[in-house]
């Protein structure tokens, strides 16, 4: 059984059609990213998925049950973080988080056994009883968690869980994200930290002005770049002369300078070396070191997209 199966997806606001029929599966168990640009489609998407928006067309399945007919049982068996928390902030940490036991049907002395255990695994345990609003972002990122995993979900959806947040509690959370795959739960995960999609995610599916362009796992997404595989190169003099010849004679597509010493050339694996040590022996220049740099997931965001990265978000990513 598929986690999630999602088919033909759609959704208008009005004139504007934010999801374009999208199709894909998400399987049990795995971490499931969901990458995209601003405003590409992703919250919307979310929200159809956790049955907040109504789509406009197409089907979702969870856990094997249509949203369509299913939607409580679905609800019952999912947490759900969004990027803003749905916390209240006069209520403590602990309150909130049985508050939330609670609303799911859990019984007094399980969901404040459960509470407990996890703010113990955030390091919230000191601050349990102060009130939610006095607590830091990454805390109350933290807590917005907790109160999404007091049910023990199988599927927990996730929107930017580390965005806007301090070094240690977004370090917490992944490590979290990592400890809940280990125990089985599915993940579905939307951010905007390609380092983090790389490190976290079995599988990254990529959307663009509401259309999916492309679905895979970090290996094969990265094997798409192959043609584009970098050489680091440290040479023993300055090469800034030496850059538009060297682009010319070998018919190199991309050079970077690195630093005064230090070149990034696109050279994929297994194409001969030769022309390369030809070239800087007869310009006697010597070659001190020279490295494989596999595509950055960066690298295939932009490739994927047409958009740089950086230009995300004002650049914060
Ligand atoms: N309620 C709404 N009414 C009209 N248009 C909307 C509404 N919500 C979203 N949109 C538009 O739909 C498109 C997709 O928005 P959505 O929030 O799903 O994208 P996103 O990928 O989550 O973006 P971001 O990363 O910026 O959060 C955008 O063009 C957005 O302006």
């Amino acid at each position: 059984m598929k986690a999630i199966k999602v088919q033909a997806l759609s959704k208008k606001y009005g004139e504007k059609e934010a999801v374009k029929g999208i199709d894909f599966m998400v399987e049990d168990g795995e971490i499931f990213g969901f990458l995209g640009p601003n405003g590409a489609g992703k919250t919307s998407t979310i929200n159809m998925l956790i049955g907040l928006l109504k789509s406009t067309s197409g089907t979702i399945e969870i856990l094997g049950r249509n949203l369509e007919t299913q939607k409580e049982a679905i609800q019952a068996e999912i947490g759900v973080v969004p990027d803003e928390s749905n916390l209240y902030p006069e209520m403590s940490g602990l309150d909130n988080l049985t508050f939330c036991g609670s609303l799911y049907g859990m019984r007094k002395h399980d969901r404040e056994k459960r509470a407990l255990e996890l703010l113990k695994i955030f390091q919230l345990e000191d601050v349990k009883d102060k009130a939610f609003k006095a607590y830091s972002r990454g805390m109350k990122r933290k807590l917005t968690i907790a109160a999404a995993m007091m049910h023990q979900p199988k599927i927990l959806f996730l929107d930017e869980p580390t965005s806007g947040i301090d070094v240690a509690s977004a370090r917490q959370i992944r490590k979290m994200i990592e400890d809940l795959h280990q125990k089985g739960t599915t993940i579905f995960l939307t951010t905007h930290y390609l380092e983090e999609a790389e490190r976290l995610c079995q599988r990254i599916a990529f959307i663009v002005d509401g259309n999916i362009v492309k679905t895979g796992s970090v290996e094969t997404l990265k094997a798409s770049l192959h043609d584009q595989s970098g050489l680091l190169l440290k040479l023993d003099q300055n090469m800034e002369n030496l850059k538009q010849a060297l682009q010319e004679e070998l018919k190199l597509t991309k050079v970077e300078e690195i630093n005064e010493r230090s070149l990034k050339i696109v050279w994929p694996p297994e194409q001969e070396l030769t022309p390369l040590f030809t070239f800087f022996r007869q310009k006697e220049v010597h070659i001190l070191e020279a490295k494989r740099m596999e595509p950055t997931m960066e690298e295939v965001f932009v490739a994927i997209t047409g958009i740089e990265h950086s230009e995300e978000k004002g650049g914060e990513a």
